[in-house]
């Protein structure tokens, strides 16, 4: 089981490790002078298998949810710009986990898509936090194309919880059991890369998504692809079916769950720049080795959409 408790602002913590559900004794941690804990262990503050299994139920609850209004027709609005679409099956979703939650957990707090477009406070405190998407893919959702849409959870202990892919019942478990195993390729060139467009459609932002992608496709690799979530291209790179992931313009609920899932799988994820992932960044490279990372690092022009803590809409 993956696990762990981080507490933002009392320490990083080095990497997650395997741990068992039960409480450690907290060891002295020393301090390395720049006020933060350096941790080469962490610390099981309190037993959280059971968010673990409140969060899968209502996983799988949302999943029927979303099943039966994937068949029915939909009201379609848009958020940010006119390509970055809503249905009432995303608020009912995040409604339903939200409301369910926090009877359960009345002192944790939330992160939601859906909460955030309607002008609720993105803000990572070190309270226990979940990071909600209730439908990622929501235009595939839309279209009903290939049913490429997934629902994702992650609890900021760095606990992540049940994404499950709605309609292909393909589930990543919850980091236990069989473990994924990311592709351990090196050479760029056999490389088939994951990316999405984001919401930004004016000229300017797709001259330099497509100047990235051509980049990227004259290494040469063996191919680009654009499935329509990153949430689901991101469990692509921890299940092996793909090398590398990008993007500029997703939002820390597209990651928060995949990101936790690929380092359990033996993965790197980063930020653009090739520094440590900043989840408001808004921007994530992702692969199966860091050789891979850190060749299309190099290759990305930046594309600017903010921050999800300070300028949510991203049209910054
Ligand atoms: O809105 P949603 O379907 O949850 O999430 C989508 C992401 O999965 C996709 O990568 C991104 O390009 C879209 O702009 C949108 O953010
Ligand atoms: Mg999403
Ligand atoms: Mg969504």
């Amino acid at each position: 089981m993956l696990y762990g408790s981080r507490r933002r602002d009392r320490f990083e913590c080095s990497e997650v490790i395997d741990v068992s559900c039960r409480p450690l004794p907290v060891n002295t941690l020393h301090q390395d002078g720049t006020g933060r804990f350096p941790v080469t262990r962490l610390f099981v503050m309190e037993d959280w298998s059971d968010c673990l299994d409140v969060a899968v139920q209502i996983a799988r609850r949302a999943g029927q949810v979303v099943q039966s209004a994937v068949k029915q027709e939909k009201q379609v609005s848009s958020k940010s710009t006119p390509t970055d679409l809503v249905t009432e099956a995303d608020h009912q979703v995040e409604e339903l986990i939200i409301s369910t939650l926090r009877d359960k957990y009345p002192s944790h707090r939330f992160i939601g898509e859906e909460s955030s477009a309607a002008g609720v406070k993105c803000e990572l405190t070190d309270a226990p936090t979940w990071i909600i998407d209730p439908i990622d893919g929501t235009c595939n959702f839309v279209h009903r194309y290939r049913n490429h849409h997934i629902l994702c959870l992650n609890h900021r202990v760095n606990m992540f919880l049940s994404s499950q892919h709605t309609i292909l019942h393909f589930q990543f478990p919850h980091g236990g059991g069989e473990h994924r195993i990311c592709c351990k390729e090196r050479d760029v060139s056999k490389a088939l890369i994951l990316t999405e467009i984001g919401a930004k459609r004016d000229p300017a932002t797709l001259d330099i998504f497509l100047g990235n992608m051509k980049k990227l496709l004259s290494a040469p690799t063996h191919g680009v692809r654009i499935i329509g979530s990153s949430t689901l291209a991101l469990c692509h790179i921890a299940s092996g079916a793909a090398e590398a992931y990008y993007q500029y313009g997703l939002h820390c609920w597209d990651i928060a769950a995949a990101a936790v899932i690929i380092r359990e799988a033996g993965g790197c994820v980063m930020d653009t720049t090739g520094g440590p992932l900043d989840l408001m960044s808004r921007r994530v490279v992702a692969a199966g080795t860091r050789e891979i990372a850190d060749y299309v690092v190099k290759q990305l022009q930046p594309i600017n959409y903010g921050r999800d803590d300070t300028d949510p809409d991203g049209l910054a």
